[in-house]
């Protein structure tokens, strides 16, 4: 399968077109909307989020609520498109125009964002031109996208999970750490914090923490984490180093606006521990086959699913923009300024675990049909049937 996406942030529309996804599969269009409102709602964000109600539309590929093998097209609408028509037209710029462009013009780059490198190497005196297309609103187009695949996984029992564990030095349990909480609890506990963290009390010290960078003009970035349950064993592969799935979700997570770190099980901390300490036993169960009495490495072993839960996690910067700037140099002039404000986020780690989740959720559909592959949801069917049965049989 793959996807592309455009659209700009202050454009008319974000767009995605999906192909190679097999027929016959159940879509919900409330599902992927779901997905979407989940984005919008952690705290942290600016106004823009109170002018957008993110809906997807589905344009191609999807008849009857099925799947039919075609393209699939999504869109989703920005609202605030209506405020901007005349700065982001496609028309020829007239001079009556001339002032109100300018107004809205972009030459302090800010530092920490796309400002300054897109500048120069698309040669664009108005860095509007870069921020566009660099903003995180095409995050919205990407969950949608990842909505529509965690669909294609549901009939074979793979199910996700988001949180925070970290904002700003405010830490909170991660999955491995967590006793005692079914599941359902733990998807309870994530939807009613509005930090999207498990532990309801830690989240009101981060939305403390957001609201004391929010007053002195700062920004936090965090930790997210995503889990991934029910995984057969051998999705990736170890032949070739592209088709790795460790590399495939490190790739997912580092290509979110803001990510800058990513780690698989216990990752970095397995530079400080032994080997004994560090990879996971092999034991037999009756029940189920093949399985490890630990899962330090997060689910994969070789580039390859272990059959244990996938464990990311991904480290976001602090938002770029900032209301009390940073110094930066005006692209015409070359002095000294400080850097140039745009509405903004004071801290985005809520809604970008559910960017996370939607990311490791396409690369996890990607190699699920690249290894059960076939046209329709009948041959995949099959081909997941016959090999599980082959698992089982080793
Ligand atoms: C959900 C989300 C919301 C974001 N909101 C903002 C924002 O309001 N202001 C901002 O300057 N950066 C924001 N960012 C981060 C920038 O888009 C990002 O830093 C920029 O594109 C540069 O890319 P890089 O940080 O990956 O190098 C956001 C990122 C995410 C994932
Ligand atoms: C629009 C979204 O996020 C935007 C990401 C973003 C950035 O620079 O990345 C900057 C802000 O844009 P604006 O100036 O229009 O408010 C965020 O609101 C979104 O997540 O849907």
């Amino acid at each position: 399968m793959r996807f592309l996406t455009a659209g700009e942030s202050h454009g008319p529309q974000l767009t995605a077109i999906i192909e190679g996804v097999p027929s016959g599969f159940d879509i919900s269009i409330d599902k992927i909307n779901q997905a979407l409102r989940d984005r919008q709602k952690g705290y942290g964000r600016g106004k823009r989020m109170n002018i957008e109600k993110d809906q997807v539309r589905i344009l191609s590929g999807v008849r009857f609520g099925k799947t039919t093998g075609s393209p699939i097209t999504l869109t989703i609408e920005n609202k605030d498109y209506k405020n901007w028509e005349n700065i982001m037209s496609v028309e020829k710029m007239d001079l009556e125009q001339f002032e109100e462009v300018k107004s809205k013009m972009i030459t302090r780059p800010r530092p920490g964002h796309a400002d300054l490198n897109g500048g120069i190497k698309y040669n664009h005196h108005d860095l509007r031109n870069v921020l566009e297309r660099s903003s995180a609103r095409e995050t919205a187009i990407r969950v949608a996208v990842g909505a529509l695949v965690k669909q294609l996984l549901t009939p074979f029992g793979i199910t996700f999970i988001s949180h925070v564990i970290n904002i700003g030095g405010i830490r909170a349990l991660s999955y491995e750490e967590i006793d005692n909480l079914s599941i359902d609890d733990i998807t309870n506990r994530i939807e009613l914090s509005e930090v999207r963290c498990i532990d309801l009390e830690i989240s009101k010290s981060m939305k403390q923490e957001i609201d004391k960078a929010k007053k002195s003009g700062d920004t936090l970035g965090g930790i997210v984490e995503v889990v991934v349950l029910g995984l057969p064993i051998g999705l990736g592969s170890h032949v070739h180093w592209d088709r790795k799935l460790d590399g495939k979700l490190g790739q997912a997570i580092l290509s979110i606006q803001a990510f800058k770190g990513v780690e698989i099980g216990i990752g970095f901390e397995s530079a400080n521990l032994p080997g004994s300490m560090v990879h996971d036993e092999i034991i037999w169960d009756d029940e189920y086959g093949f399985r490890r009495s630990t899962n330090r490495a997060g689910g994969l072993e070789g580039g390859m699913t272990t059959g244990e839960a996938i464990i990311v996690k991904g480290v976001m910067k602090p938002i770029p923009t900032l209301y009390k700037p940073l110094k930066s140099v005006d692209i015409d002039c070359k002095e000294s300024f400080d850097a140039a404000i745009e509405r903004s986020d004071t801290c985005a780690v809520p809604a970008a675990s559910v960017v996370a989740e939607h990311a490791v959720a396409w690369e996890i559909a990607d190699s699920f049909f690249n290894k059960f592959s076939g046209d329709s949801l009948f041959e995949v069917t099959n081909q997941y049937q016959n090999y599980i049965k082959q698992v089982r049989d080793f």
